[in-house]
């Protein structure tokens, strides 16, 4: 099992180190030490508790308990421990935190209480692997000054608890503040503080989840003041989280962990700020020399990421260069997070890529043929989603695949019509196509889910009128309007070219009949002469026989 480098870095620390770290965000996964598998195996980490005598993986029995073998092969249970383990706890770290009780004294009816929200079991199923789903509140700050933001404050805190939905939260409520800015020390004014520390008590809060990114120093404050063992997170932790579940290719997992590692660093910090205060007046004590350590550990860990990534990179570079030598157009589907891109790929390809309603289903490109009714074929590629607030780090770290799409001779920007934040949403979608250099790309609009929109014939009146093209890619409806206009769309991302074309070549004068538009043809002595207009790839592998038509004029 891949140890998180967070608790990675922490063996030999003490109690208290790791009570302060288990509260920080996990590298690996939001809630991991409470209801996913992702500790070291020798670590077993529980609110205030720290077990080593644990060994193996930890299944979660409940919010409070754990059970796990012993090295001596018995079965415990260990339930959380009381206040912090003080200075005692910094000088021993391991079973005398723990508090061991057997199986059978584990009070039921407090277990099933805290499984239970409104009624809904918290244990949910999620890719494949059963999750606690903690409670959240979400919070978020209205700006004033910031005028060019597409969403609104509410809209946007909705969209916060979809996406803590998607990590398997169970979200209980919320609240903003209108604030000129935030505040530095804590991001929202003291008053809110205290009303979100009532509000985290009588709704019995577990993760707190702030729509903006914090600093690490704005963490560190607000974790401090709700106190307990409640878990501080901002939205790109959030959307970190979901990448990390969602990531299947090695690829994937790999931009994943760099992004996630990079928004570690500068928070690791507030691991050791409690060991500092603990070690009162020693100054450069364990703590200050240890966090130089563990972000040196970190970086390296990072070094070695990207170089692992350049080398899938250059992979994935091969590839496209021999899928360049299939000289088919390349269409590109982009659009906000949940638009139907996929299940669009799915419906004209026959593809199985996962599509559901849950934000970024999709975090690797995946490209399929398609063949349209009058023979002429392109080539589908499906993409990463895009959202409102994207984290710098994952843009970032996604910038290479998207890359895939600046080779592309088309973009269709797919739109879920049937949203109520749709024109934001295309907004938002622009706003990062813009920040990706493909400007120059031919592109196309598609209105999908018209199936779902309050009222179908207005939006299609509406969509006539502006020339869009409208679909329901669940039901396949308006999909041969839809090739049609990719292939009049086609036309012009494509290049005029003359050539010679061998007599031998003849599959290559048959491919530009393909997928061109031939516009004249002459049989000479040394081959086929041919005036046609064809998509950038083609006009790349005829370059040699263009060179010989250049060359006679
Ligand atoms: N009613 C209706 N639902 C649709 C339509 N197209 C897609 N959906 C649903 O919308 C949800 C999201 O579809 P996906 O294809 O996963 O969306 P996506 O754009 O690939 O999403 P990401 O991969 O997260 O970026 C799924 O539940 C689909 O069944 C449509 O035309 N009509
Ligand atoms: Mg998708």
């Amino acid at each position: 099992m891949r140890a998180c480098s967070a608790c990675a870095i922490l063996p030999g620390a003490t109690a208290a180190a790791v009570t302060i770290a288990r509260r920080s965000i996990c590298q690996w996964s939001l809630r991991p030490r409470r209801n996913s598998l992702n500790v070291p195996s020798s670590w077993a980490l529980r609110g205030k508790v720290v077990c080593r005598v644990l060994k193996e993986e930890l299944e979660v029995e409940s919010s409070g308990y754990r059970s796990g073998v012993t090295e001596e092969g018995e079965e415990l249970v260990v339930k959380e421990a009381g206040e912090a383990a003080g200075d005692d706890g910094l000088e021993k770290a391991g079973l005398d935190d723990v508090s061991v009780s057997p199986r059978s004294e584990v009070p039921v009816e407090k277990e099933r209480k805290k499984e239970e929200v409104d009624g809904h079991d918290r244990y949910q199923v999620r890719n494949g692997k059963e999750v606690f789903a903690e409670k959240a509140y979400l919070v978020g700050v209205e700006c004033k000054s910031s005028e060019d933001k597409l969403f609104s404050i509410e809209e946007s805190l909705k969209e916060l608890g979809q996406l803590a939905d998607t990590a398997g939260l169970f979200v209980v409520g919320s609240t903003y503040q209108k604030l000129s800015t935030p505040n530095p020390r804590t991001y929202i004014g003291s008053g809110k503080v205290s009303e979100i520390r009532s509000a985290i008590h009588a709704l019995d809060v577990e993760t707190v989840i702030f729509d903006d990114e914090l600093s690490p120093g704005q963490l560190r404050n607000l974790e401090k003041a709700f106190g307990g063992d409640i878990r501080v997170c901002d939205r790109t932790a959030l959307i970190l989280d979901i990448f990390n579940q969602r990531a299947a290719t090695h690829e994937a997992s790999l931009q994943v962990s760099l992004a996630q590692m990079e928004y570690q660093l500068p928070r690791l910090t507030r691991m050791w700020t409690h060991l500092e205060r603990q070690a009162g007046g020693r100054v450069k004590g364990m703590g200050e020399k240890q966090i130089e350590v563990d972000k040196r550990i970190l970086r390296t860990q990072i070094g070695v990421l990207k170089k692992e990534l350049d080398t899938v990179r250059l992979h994935r570079k091969q590839y496209r260069t021999r899928r360049l030598s299939v000289p088919l157009p390349v269409v590109s589907l982009v659009g906000y997070t949940n638009a139907g891109k996929s299940t669009l790929l799915n419906h004209l390809t026959g593809a199985n890529v996962l599509a559901e309603d849950q934000l970024f289903a999709t975090l690797d490109p995946t490209t399929r043929r398609v063949l349209m009714k009058n023979g002429k074929e392109f080539l589908l590629t499906d993409t990463v989603g895009f959202i409102q607030k994207l984290p710098t780090t994952l843009v970032a770290a996604f910038r290479a695949t998207l890359e895939e799409i600046a080779e592309s001779s088309v973009l269709v920007h797919v739109v879920d019509i049937s949203h109520p934040l749709a024109q934001q949403q295309i907004d938002s979608v622009n706003r990062v196509l813009s920040e990706l250099d493909v400007a120059s790309i031919p592109r196309m609009v598609v209105w999908n889910k018209v199936d779902k929109a309050p009222d179908p014939h207005r939006i299609r009146r509406e969509a006539e009128q502006l020339g869009i093209v409208c679909i329901s890619a669940l039901h396949g409806d308006g999909l041969e309007d839809f090739c049609h206009a990719i292939q009049e769309k086609l036309k012009d991302s494509l290049v005029r070219v003359e050539a010679l074309v061998p007599y031998d070549k003849g599959e290559l004068l048959s491919t530009i009949h393909q997928v061109g538009i031939v516009e004249e043809t002459e049989y000479v002595e040394n081959g086929t002469w041919v005036r046609a207009h064809v998509p950038l790839p083609l006009a790349r592998l005829l370059t040699p026989m263009r060179q010989q038509v250049a060359m006679t004029q």
